[in-house]
């Protein structure tokens, strides 16, 4: 059996017709170490956009934000915002923006209202339209019960919500948000969501860097994932899921350690025509063309390699399937990782 990898086809969706909010060309980023965190990352969104930015730990994300709100210069290449150079005009850019940092500016000391009075004084919104300005942000992130508890008393997503209420009191057009959701649990995350979904329903074009695919592909219109730098595709999540292509079986063995015989096992059967296999934490990815039709010869297959199966399950491509997929043709073309590989395929 031969194994194929269908490469997902690299920067093939376009934002929308209509202007754009984030233009980002060719952008380097070379700190003073020496360190080229980013290298030749372009991205376009557009206005009104739901935008995920999506990769692992020391990817170049943060160090992408930070460039695209002006924070730091791109060390070649150019970036507009809302049609604003960031360089040379940087002060109309942050004028378009808001920015929620990893960590949260919010003052514990003071209460909910007191911290988005404060941004709303430190932003200039005029006197007169602050009271309601501040009521209604409050409300929008679900925080319009506690308005006067001081944010000490909150959990880690309240003071979360607080901090996104505060990047919107100038109302606006661009926000940009850097993983807003990392060490919340997952209900939180939940009402954290339907917040971001209800400031991108008002129009404003959100930008979120984030590691959880589950939470890209709920929100997001697009995304673009970045790996050592530079972006490795930029899609829709519903085209990106499709170019996996068939379905993906996942198989459960008793135990964990046999993954790398049974991987052989499935590359030398002839259970699918084409596949490809990712271990999991408790056994194997397969994903095939038809592979509902393979399944019984793959029993039969790991049977014979004495590799016991608990279970499995045929279901269609999440997005850890188009994680795993371009993060291992990455790794492929790395000298041991391609080594690896061709041990387990043979
Ligand atoms: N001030 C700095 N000086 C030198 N190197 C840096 C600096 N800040 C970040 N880096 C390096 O640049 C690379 C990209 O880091 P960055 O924080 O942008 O990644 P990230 O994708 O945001 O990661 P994380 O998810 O962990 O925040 C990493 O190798 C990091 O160690």
């Amino acid at each position: 059996m031969q194994s194929t990898r269908p490469t997902v086809e690299a920067n093939s969706a376009e934002p929308p017709a209509g202007r754009l909010a984030i233009e980002a060309e060719n952008v380097h980023v070379t700190y003073a170490d020496g360190t080229e965190a980013v290298r030749g990352v372009d991205l376009t969104v557009g206005a009104g956009e739901f935008f995920g930015f999506l990769g692992p730990n020391g990817a170049g994300k943060t160090t992408t934000i930070k460039t695209l709100v002006t924070l730091l210069d791109p060390t070649r290449g150019s970036v507009r915002i809302d049609g604003y150079d960031t360089t040379d005009e940087s002060q109309a850019v942050r004028e378009s923006i808001g920015y929620m940092a990893q960590e949260t500016s919010v003052d514990e000391e003071l209460t909910a209202r007191e911290n988005v009075r404060y941004t709303c004084e430190v932003y200039g919104v005029p006197k007169g339209a602050r009271d309601d300005r501040i009521a209604e942000l409050l409300e929008l992130v679900g925080l319009d019960d506690v308005t006067d508890q001081r944010a000490e008393t909150f959990s880690g997503g309240m003071k979360k919500r607080l901090d996104a209420a505060t990047v919107l009191v100038h109302r606006p057009p661009v926000v940009f948000l850097d993983e807003p959701t990392t060490g919340l649990d997952p209900e939180a995350r939940l009402r954290f969501w339907e917040y971001l979904q209800s400031i991108n329903d008002r129009g404003t074009t959100v930008f979120l860097t984030t590691q959880y695919l589950e939470e890209v592909d709920r929100l997001c219109d697009r995304l673009a994932l970045l790996q050592d730098g530079e972006v490795v595709t930029t899609d829709t999540p519903a085209a990106l899921k499709s170019a996996v292509g068939g379905d993906v079986l996942d198989v459960t063995l008793v135990d964990a350690a046999d993954t790398e015989r049974a991987t052989r096992a499935v590359y030398r059967s002839d259970a699918f025509d084409a596949a490809t296999v990712e271990p999991t934490d408790d056994g194997l990815a397969i994903t095939a063309e038809n592979v509902r039709e393979g399944i019984n010869e793959l029993f039969r297959a790991l049977d014979a390699a004495g590799v016991a199966v608990t279970g499995f399950d045929v279901r269609s491509p999440t997005l850890d399937d188009v994680f795993l997929r371009l993060t291992d043709d990455e790794l492929e073309s790395d000298g041991d990782d391609a080594t690896r590989k061709l041990e387990v395929a043979r």
